[in-house]
């Protein structure tokens, strides 16, 4: 482990068992995030990305291996570690603020007054630009509010990293943008240590200081590292016609599609017709 770490993941790996089957999915992750760093992981679906991000959040217990977060290890989940989805998982019967004073209740009762939680829940939906909409029920705003709802919660518990899990996967292009670039500029402030689940290349070059990119599975483990070095605050607009921006691009996306492709199994229809073609 490097001193410098504050989050790190030291020599884990991961196999679930079914009955006689055997399924390893995760082999020798080496990972260490220095404090206030945005890491992404990326990788194609079904490496076991989120069985990394579970790992760090405590949901699941590595079959070797451990995490370890500002010098203690993670053994079940905590406030210390908050997890965003993609679907957001607001309880549809509270509202937006009652939603948020959940956490903050559960996490602050014993070190916040009552009037402090109540001006923190406020806070933090502000941050997100929600502060309008506190009294509404999850079935009555956007997608793109809830996802910001289910952040200021995440942020709200004050966590030592954020885990976020394809946060903006369900959202139209705009929406995603104008959340991505929130994201950004929230994390510019507080300095958050981040760690995202994305498929989106542009996505993860926007927003990160380090993409982690995926070996495929079975077995899967960090094929490669690369080092965003574009200062900060980035502008999307000014991005797309840096050549940084399109190097980083290209790498990431080189890896996806030339040293990691995809091969797809054939289905039993395709391997007989290959064979009929082998054959003729
Ligand atoms: N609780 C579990 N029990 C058994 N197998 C699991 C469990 N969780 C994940 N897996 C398996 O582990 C592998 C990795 O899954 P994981 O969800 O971590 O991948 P992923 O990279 O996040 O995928 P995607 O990008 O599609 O979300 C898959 O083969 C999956 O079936």
């Amino acid at each position: 482990m490097n001193d410098n770490a504050y989050l790190s993941i030291s020599g884990v790996d991961m196999t679930f068992a079914k009955g006689r089957t055997v399924n390893p999915v995760l082999r020798h992750i080496h990972l260490d995030v220095r404090r206030g760093e945005f890491i992404s992981l990326i990788g194609h679906s079904g490496c076991g990305k989120s069985t990394v991000l579970n790992i760090v959040a405590g949901l699941l217990k590595a079959s070797a291996g451990g995490v370890i977060v500002d010098g203690r290890e993670v053994n079940e989940p905590g406030p210390d570690r908050a997890l965003v989805f993609q679907n957001h998982s607001l309880l549809p019967w509270l509202t937006v603020q009652q939603n948020v004073a959940l956490a903050v209740d559960k996490t602050f009762r014993g070190s916040k007054s009552a009037a402090e939680r109540r001006d923190w829940v406020l806070h933090n939906l502000e941050m997100v630009s929600m502060g309008h909409a506190l009294h509404r029920l999850p079935a009555e705003i956007s997608g793109g509010m809830k996802q910001r709802v289910g952040i200021a919660r995440a942020l709200a518990m004050q966590p030592k990293v954020l885990l976020l899990d394809e946060p903006f996967g369900a959202l139209d292009a705009l929406t995603r943008a104008h959340l991505q670039d929130e994201v950004m500029r929230i994390q510019g402030e507080l300095r958050n240590t981040v760690m995202m689940i994305t498929h989106d290349v542009d996505e993860a070059v926007l927003l990160s200081d380090r993409i982690v990119m995926m070996t495929n599975g079975p077995a899967a483990t960090i094929g490669d590292i690369l080092d965003i070095e574009l200062e900060r605050p980035r502008d999307r607009l000014a991005l797309s016609d840096d050549a940084r921006y399109n190097h980083y691009r290209h790498e990431v996306l080189s890896f996806l599609h030339e040293k990691q492709r995809k091969v797809e199994p054939l289905s039993r229809g395709a391997k007989a017709r290959a064979s009929e073609a082998l054959s003729a």
